[in-house]
């Protein structure tokens, strides 16, 4: 199981690391400190230091409460921190967007994955995907950052609802021209889940499997943590690394951490158990 990322081959045979690299003002973990180019390539020069396989770059926040960007400002973010970590790292980069115009500039300048927390709902964005001919992570979410944590109730139980979430946008992406080997799926944590419905799909996240796509998971420093154990934003490190364990050994195949030393090895650790072997 490996993806053709721009150039990269994304070997997901074992499970991988992708750090965060948020270059937004108001992201909410790590107080925009990767606000200034220097910084964010420093930032990232670090975590593939610490063995992350990719870096995520996202220029609008979507935590919840998030206000939404313009194109401009979200290019003016990205556009350069995703040229020069491919020109001057080499990095296989992730664009965190949903918006079809930095797919298309950002893929232009190397980004070598498409990472949309709204699953190319937006107007232009399958059009985009397709054209750009990268892989895609589709992740659930219902309604918008700035609202989705209002209203958590579903019809269904919640891995029914993201099960048919994800079937219905692997079938248009197919209807785009994106071809199906080219997908990833996300249950998006976090994303208008009751904390109940987020460790109920997480229990339940093999139940994805029944689409054979590889996995991605990003629950790092997130509220499931803060709120199931009672702990701050900077203090759910070790709440993250259990789940991750514990996805590692339910087949997920890409962890969206902030951490990515620690984060590193605890998959290591997690997969040399069920390889019955070390894998350094
Ligand atoms: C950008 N972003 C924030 N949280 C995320 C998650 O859980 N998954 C993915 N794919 N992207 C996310």
């Amino acid at each position: 199981m490996s993806l053709e990322c721009a150039g990269h081959l994304l070997d997901l045979s074992r499970p991988r690391v992708m750090g965060i690299l948020n270059v937004t003002p108001d992201s909410f973990s790590d107080g925009g400190r990767s606000a200034t180019l220097d910084a964010a390539l420093r930032n990232a020069e670090q975590m593939l230091a610490d063995g992350a396989a990719m870096i995520d770059v996202g220029g609008e926040s979507t935590r919840p409460g998030a206000t939404p960007v313009s194109t401009e400002e979200e290019l003016e973010r990205v556009c350069p921190v995703v040229e020069r970590l491919v020109s001057e790292l080499g990095a296989l980069v992730s664009i965190d967007t949903s918006n079809p115009q930095v797919m298309r500039e950002t893929a232009r300048l190397g980004a070598g994955m498409i990472n949309d927390v709204r699953a190319l709902n937006r107007d232009g964005a399958l059009e985009a995907a397709a054209d750009s001919g990268l892989p895609v992570c589709l992740m659930h979410m219902r309604g918008e950052p700035d609202t989705m944590q209002q209203d958590t109730h579903y019809a269904q139980s919640i891995e029914q609802e993201v099960r048919t979430f994800l079937a219905a946008r692997i079938a248009a992406c197919e209807a785009a021209g994106i071809a199906r080997e080219r997908l990833l799926l996300d249950p998006g944590f976090g994303f208008g889940k009751s904390l109940q419905d987020n460790l109920r799909l997480y229990h339940r996240m093999a139940q994805l499997h029944e689409f054979n796509l590889p996995l991605l998971i990003g629950t790092s420093r997130k509220s499931m943590i803060g709120n199931a154990l009672g702990r701050a934003v900077e203090d759910r490190l070790a709440g993250n690394l259990a789940l991750t364990a514990l996805a590692v050994r339910d087949g997920a195949r890409l962890f969206r951490v902030h951490d990515v030393a620690p984060t590193v090895d605890a998959v290591d650790m997690a997969w040399a158990v069920l390889q019955e072997g070390t894998i350094r």
